[in-house]
């Protein structure tokens, strides 16, 4: 069966691939990657490439102690390897490549997020290949997606592609993980993605790997939910990739959801971290959910955490505690705490100003789908 023509896709590359002993950068598996790029910008198809293996590829650049590498040196390593990890790169092609490196503090703010997104653009429409990473050399934890699957899924929503191709060690989606189970079995197409699948994916068995099955699981979600068909492919198989030219499935097929969310909801859904949550009661629970209402002060009961005014929080149900939906707060957690249960005019009366009546209003406001 042919797969779904597409004529944009993100191509993301394990460093598994990139540095396969851990120490230094190979062209081993890279040619064919290369040379399948090639042959799709000659049909006129536009690449976003997205590699990992900066910080395999610096590794040795330094000395350490293999099982404990601080990680102030994780980041020098990935600092030096970028470097290698570009020329590596850029040795397959006539055409210039360009380095565009990220964190999830840029992707959750909603100016820097179409600021990358038209910089990808203006690259693409000039003939260049932009080739990301995260910016492991100056994030900390908390400002960074953490792995490159999902940095993919995260770059491929960006930039309205309509594949995306995560290349791995492995021939796709198993029905549990083949490097511990001799009897697992390829699951050549996923239409839904559920716990079900979830529980199937276990870690990375790699020295230099990621996240392993689960991260790519997550990132197929976040790209189907965008309209965004999603293979995991053998990357160290060069007739794989000949598969793939001949419009075929290589691996598993994660297949792009019908109706997609829009750009800004699948934004609020898959990029932004909730900091805190807001307790609201039935009545509010059922406007919202029935209703198309933004959320009032009056239907809050409690909050949880600590958040500035504009972050995410979640809305649960007081009863019940299921997650109603996420949104954008106007509030900070602190003010919140004053005007909780009360309506705009009693708070107008106590406090001696008229609050903005949404706490959070229904633009910035994505529904969860109801258990
Ligand atoms: N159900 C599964 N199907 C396939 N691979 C799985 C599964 N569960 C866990 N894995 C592991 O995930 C690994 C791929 O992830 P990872 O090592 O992070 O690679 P990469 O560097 O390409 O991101 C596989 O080699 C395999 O050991
Ligand atoms: N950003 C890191 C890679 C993180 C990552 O997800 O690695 P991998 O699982 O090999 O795709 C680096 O360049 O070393």
């Amino acid at each position: 069966m042919k797969i779904p023509a597409w004529r944009r896709a993100v191509i993301k590359v394990g460093s598994a691939l990139i540095a396969p002993d851990g120490n230094g950068c190979s062209s081993k598996y890279l040619l064919a990657i290369a040379r399948f790029i090639n042959e799709c910008r000659e049909r006129g198809q536009e690449i976003v490439l997205v590699s990992s293996g900066s910080v395999a590829a610096g590794r040795h650049h330094f000395e350490f102690e293999h099982n404990n590498v601080p990680v102030v040196l994780k980041k020098a390593m990935a600092a030096v390897g970028q470097t290698h990890v570009m020329e590596s790169w850029q040795r397959f092609f006539d055409f210039p490549c360009a380095q565009v490196l990220m964190t999830h503090d840029d992707l959750r703010d909603r100016e820097r997020y179409i600021s990358i997104r038209n910089t990808v653009n203006t690259l693409l429409e000039h003939g260049i290949m932009p080739i990301a990473n995260e910016n492991d050399a100056l994030a900390t934890d908390d400002l960074k997606v953490g792995d490159n699957d999902n940095l993919a899924a995260m770059v491929a929503t960006v930039v309205d592609a309509d594949a995306l191709f995560i290349c791995s060690d492995i021939d796709g989606l198993f029905d549990k993980d083949p490097n511990k189970n001799k009897d697992a079995t390829l699951i050549p197409t996923v239409e839904e993605i559920n716990q079900d699948i979830y529980a199937l994916a276990g870690g990375s068995a790699s020295a230099v790997g990621t996240g392993g099955m689960r991260t790519k699981v997550e990132a197929a979600e976040k790209a189907t939910t965008h309209g965004i068909d999603t293979y995991i492919l053998n990357g160290r198989k060069g007739s794989k990739f000949e598969v793939l030219l001949r419009n075929e499935n290589p691996g598993t097929l994660f297949k792009a959801k019908e109706n997609p969310l829009s750009n800004k909801k699948h934004w609020l859904r898959h990029t932004l971290i909730a900091q805190g949550e807001v307790l609201v009661d039935s009545g509010a629970v059922s406007a919202l959910r029935n209703e198309g209402a933004s959320l009032l002060s009056s239907g809050i009961v409690d909050i949880q955490g600590n958040f500035d005014r504009g972050d995410a929080v979640l809305i649960r149900s007081a009863e019940n505690m299921e997650t109603i939906a996420k949104g954008i707060c106007r509030y900070s957690s602190h003010e919140l705490i004053h005007i909780k249960g009360q309506s705009g005019s009693a708070i107008a009366e106590a406090y001696g100003y008229s609050p903005i009546s949404e706490v959070i209003h229904r633009d910035d406001l994505m529904l969860w789908s109801k258990k």
